[in-house]
């Protein structure tokens, strides 16, 4: 967490943060007996219920947990609006040691705070919380989703998550290039999980030239082998003569110490909070002529699978469907961007306030 976020909100005190920030509600949930402590943060309900994943963490204070949940939340607006779905954004924080503090009854209690919002939040799996956690938060709640297949779920999201950050890329790659092929092109794809790999794998079926690194120097040779591609070292993927650079590891890639590093024309990739400080990084991006396809709206494909599952008759195909859609929105994007002289970023954000801005009238009307 950054220091100079936590003094902005020390000096603001907690109302005039959710005032600037412009949350509806924030609960704070306690249980002395199971030693649970948790933040649950509703920033917009328009457009729909307040959707957004638990994650557990060690902060190092309660105001570190509270700054989280309250970009969290915010960002998770943003993603839903922009993806065009009927959903506000929430997060949910839980302060402690994962390893130490997790019991059927500490899960379960969490789950019974996220009940008494009677469905106005809705949670999810987010880091440090496994399936199993998220099973017995389900006892206690019906408002959960993300679950496995097995709990008639609509299992892994990250094949939909690499689609559309595929898609976004395809997009990104019509607006510099003049078409969205990306047969020779050449792309730098940082972590290879569970987004990364299945993105190599579209990749690679259009014939791009993929170079691929990971923490772990064994995989990534096992998949440079399976995919033909070529493995680099960790901090090589900032120096190589590539056209794309896809981050699908860490946020904050993009920074000081990276910008005037890359030599791509295009970023496109999955990871959350690319640019280390969204103005001024996104703005050093245009000076240098390289063109961002906003992280939120191209990896929204997560949130897509995941508010399909929550409406019930959950259908795969549809799912892959809306992430389609991501192609065209970020086209939109990034021509309001170039028109107004703004950042991807701010672009995005606007077109999200004007959505949330016209579906509340559309909702207010009788
Ligand atoms: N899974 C989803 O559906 C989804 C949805 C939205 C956003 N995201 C974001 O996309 C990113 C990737 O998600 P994932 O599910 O594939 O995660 P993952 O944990 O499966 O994969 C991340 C990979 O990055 C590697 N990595 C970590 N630090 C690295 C570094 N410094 N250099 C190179 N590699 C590094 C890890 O070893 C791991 O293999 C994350 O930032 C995640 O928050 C994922």
């Amino acid at each position: 967490m950054e220091v100079k976020e936590l003094e902005k909100v020390q000096a603001a005190g907690i109302f005039g943060t959710l005032s600037q920030l412009g949350h509806e509600q924030v609960v704070f949930c306690h249980d002395e007996s199971t030693g649970l402590k948790a933040i649950i943060a509703i920033h917009n309900t328009v457009l729909g219920p307040a959707l957004g994943g638990t994650r557990m963490w060690n902060y190092t204070s309660e105001q570190e947990a509270l700054t989280d949940v309250l970009r969290l939340s915010r960002g998770m607006t943003y993603k839903a609006a922009i993806s065009g779905l009927n959903l506000g954004g929430g997060k949910a924080v839980i302060i402690g040691d994962a390893k130490k503090l997790k019991s059927e009854a500490f899960l379960r209690r969490f789950g019974k705070f996220v009940n008494s919002l009677n469905g106005k939040y809705i949670t999810a799996e987010d880091v440090n919380m496994k399936t199993s956690d998220m099973e017995y938060i389900h006892m206690e709640t019906k408002h959960v989703t993300g679950l496995p297949e097995s709990m008639g779920g609509g299992g892994d999201p990250s094949p939909v998550t690499a689609f559309g950050v595929y898609m976004g890329m395809k997009a990104t790659t019509k607006k510099v290039f003049g078409n969205d092929s990306l047969a020779g092109k050449r792309v730098a794809v940082q972590g290879v999980g569970q987004v990364g790999m299945h993105l190599v794998e579209h990749l690679v079926k259009e014939n791009a030239q993929v170079f691929i690194t990971d923490l772990f120097e064994d995989k990534v040779a096992a998949i440079a082998k399976q995919y033909g591609v070529t493995a680099v070292g960790q901090d090589e993927i900032y120096d190589l003569d590539v056209d794309i650079y896809a981050p699908c590891a860490l946020g904050a890639t993009i920074n000081d110490n990276t910008i005037s590093r890359l030599k791509c024309s295009v970023i496109a990739g999955a990871a959350n909070n690319q640019l280390k400080d969204e103005v001024k990084h996104g703005y050093m991006l245009i000076d240098r002529s390289i063109t961002y396809a906003p992280d939120f709206l191209i990896n929204a494909g997560g949130l897509i699978n995941v508010y399909n599952e929550y409406q019930g008759h959950y259908n795969r195909k549809r799912v892959f469907e809306q992430a389609e859609k991501i192609y065209d929105t970020c086209l939109n994007i990034l021509s309001l961007s170039e028109n107004e002289g703004i950042t991807s970023q701010e672009a995005a954000i606007r077109l999200c306030e004007q959505r949330i801005a016209q579906i509340g009238k559309v909702r207010m009307s009788r």
